[in-house]
């Protein structure tokens, strides 16, 4: 599992560390293991050309120190200062007694200078701003970063892409053509990995992201990120001595006369989600063609663990019925898509007989579903800070809430944040939320909670994603309910 600290935490976590450590102890393990990382990118140190952008903070510190230890094993180091006068002294001084180079952005013909020495680099140390960042890139590091951008060298990052911001992965809007962040191959991160760095755009600019410990101690984290091991844990397995019952049923109420495929596709990617049976409760024509493409299916009300509920119902007054009848079974319950929009209606009052309930809205509809909190909010708001809108409506409606988008985020009622790290654009087509819905409907009656439910879910159904659009073409939400039994084998095999 990776986990993520606020900056917040990571300075409490530094201070307190610092306060029983020799000075520099921290930023001398933050270089060592920065240089390492940059060492093997290069394979051969010795004659490798490598750049640092230095900033005026610890950041500058942390790259002039591994630039020293690149520099002592051969590498020729060179230093762009951007803040001249502030750079980081003891860094500047080990990189030069390394026989390390330095360029002041105040020098004469810095510009061209610096961006020869850019297009000739193998690898740039981006040491701009770590957590210590406001806003985006400022001159002349954004015109620096268009130059890396066009070089060919490896870009690695100290802590965190320059310009993104640590807690929100935000990233400023584009200014005058220039780049507001610094794209990196390779983020070597400190202590802990900090949200931005999991969360997007940011995640996007951080590429492979890896941690290096130097003994902090963090509280609780504010983000979680599952990897392949937490969720072969969680998801279910059949014990020896079982039967279709023990296995959990569930009940999907989906599709409607005007909108039968979604019943087809949840109903599909349900019979791949882990529970023994399922039951499908709605009009009969679609229950004929969800019968004829999926003949498992039981058709018709009764016992089971838990209800998906919700695409492609409708938002009429029979789709406000089966809605009623679906809570008032008093099971676990997953409400999706038109499920979320009639729930939006009545706010979180509705739920209150429900022993557990997970929410799937996308920016839209969690709009709608803030509005029955009497929030009111836009889309762009909500994708502008996916993170506090989905803990909002998770302590508003006592329910987790998993909001899907570029970065699917998921909130439970007791303010832990997940996020799912296997997404991919190529999930963004017609009937994809169908196929989560039937998949974490169905672990959520095999006996997952409705956290776990959503946390596998997602992260099944990305990795199913990739899978489907292997070949770099677009796929389809049948496509990606194709893929989910190799997802589960991805997962539970590796
Ligand atoms: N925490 C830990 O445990 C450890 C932390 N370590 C390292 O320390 C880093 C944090 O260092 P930090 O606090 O000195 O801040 P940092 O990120 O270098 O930047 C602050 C400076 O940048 C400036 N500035 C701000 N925004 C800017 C912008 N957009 N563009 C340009 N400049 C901007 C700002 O100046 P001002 O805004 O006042 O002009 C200020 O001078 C951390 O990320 C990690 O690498 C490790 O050494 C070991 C253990
Ligand atoms: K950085």
């Amino acid at each position: 599992m990776r986990e993520a600290h606020s900056v917040e935490q990571v300075r409490a976590a530094e201070a307190a560390l610092m306060a029983v450590l020799p000075e520099g102890t921290l930023m001398q393990r933050a270089a060592a293991g920065l240089a390492v990382t940059c060492a093997g990118l290069l394979g051969r140190v010795y004659g490798s050309r490598v750049v640092l952008l230095v900033g005026s903070g610890d950041n500058g510190g942390d790259a002039l120190y591994a630039g020293a230890r690149l520099a002592r094993r051969g590498a020729r180091v060179d230093a762009l200062l951007l803040s001249p006068q502030r750079a980081h002294a003891g860094g500047l001084a080990a990189l030069r007694s390394a026989g390390g180079w330095s360029l002041p952005a105040d020098a004469p013909g810095f510009p061209a200078a610096a961006q020869r020495l850019v297009a000739a680099a193998d690898l740039v140390m981006d040491g701009i701003v770590g957590i210590g960042g406001r806003g985006g890139l400022r001159a002349p590091a954004a015109e620096l970063a268009q130059a890396v951008g066009q070089a060919g060298a490896v870009v690695v990052a100290v802590d965190l892409p320059s310009g993104v911001d640590a807690d929100t992965g935000a990233v400023p809007a584009v200014v005058e053509g220039l780049p507001s962040a610094l794209s990196a191959d390779v983020t070597v991160t400190f202590g802990t990995h900090k949200p931005g760095l999991l969360v997007d755009p940011g995640a996007a600019y951080a590429g492979v992201v890896e941690l290096v410990d130097i003994g902090l101690e963090p509280p609780a984290p504010v983000l979680r990120a599952a990897q392949h091991a937490d969720i072969a844990r969680l998801l279910p397995r059949p014990a020896r001595e079982t039967d279709k019952y023990a296995r959990g049923v569930l009940g999907l109420a989906a599709g409607s006369e005007r909108y039968p495929g979604a019943a087809v596709l949840a109903t599909g990617a349900a019979l791949h989600g882990g529970a023994g049976a399922l039951r499908y409760v709605g009009p009969r024509a679609v229950g004929d063609a969800v019968l004829a493409a999926h003949p498992e299916v039981m058709v018709g009300a009764g016992r089971v663990q838990a209800y998906a509920v919700g695409p492609g119902i409708d938002t009429g007054e029979e789709a406000r019925e089966r809605l009623a009848a679906v809570l008032a079974d008093e099971v676990p319950v997953l409400v999706d898509a038109d499920g979320l929009t009639l729930l939006a209606e009545s706010g979180p009052k509705a739920l209150r007989n429900t022993p557990g309930a997970l929410l799937t809205p996308h920016a839209g509809e969690a709009v709608r579903l803030l509005a029955g909190l009497g929030e009111e909010s836009t889309r762009a708001g909500v994708e502008a800070d996916r993170i506090g809108y989905a803990r909002r409506l998770a302590a508003g409606y006592a329910a987790t809430v998993l909001l899907k988008g570029s970065t699917t985020v998921i909130a439970d009622p007791r303010g832990e944040v997940w996020v799912n790290p296997t997404g991919t654009p190529y999930l963004a087509t017609a009937g994809s939320g169908d196929v989560l819905t039937g998949l974490s409907g169905a672990l959520l009656a095999a006996g997952l909670s409705p956290t776990e439910a959503a946390v596998c879910g997602a992260y099944l159904h990305g990795l199913a994603g990739h899978l489907a659009a292997d070949e770099g073409a677009p796929c389809s939400a049948s496509d990606v309910l194709r893929a989910l039994p190799g997802a589960w084998h991805e997962v539970c095999g590796a």
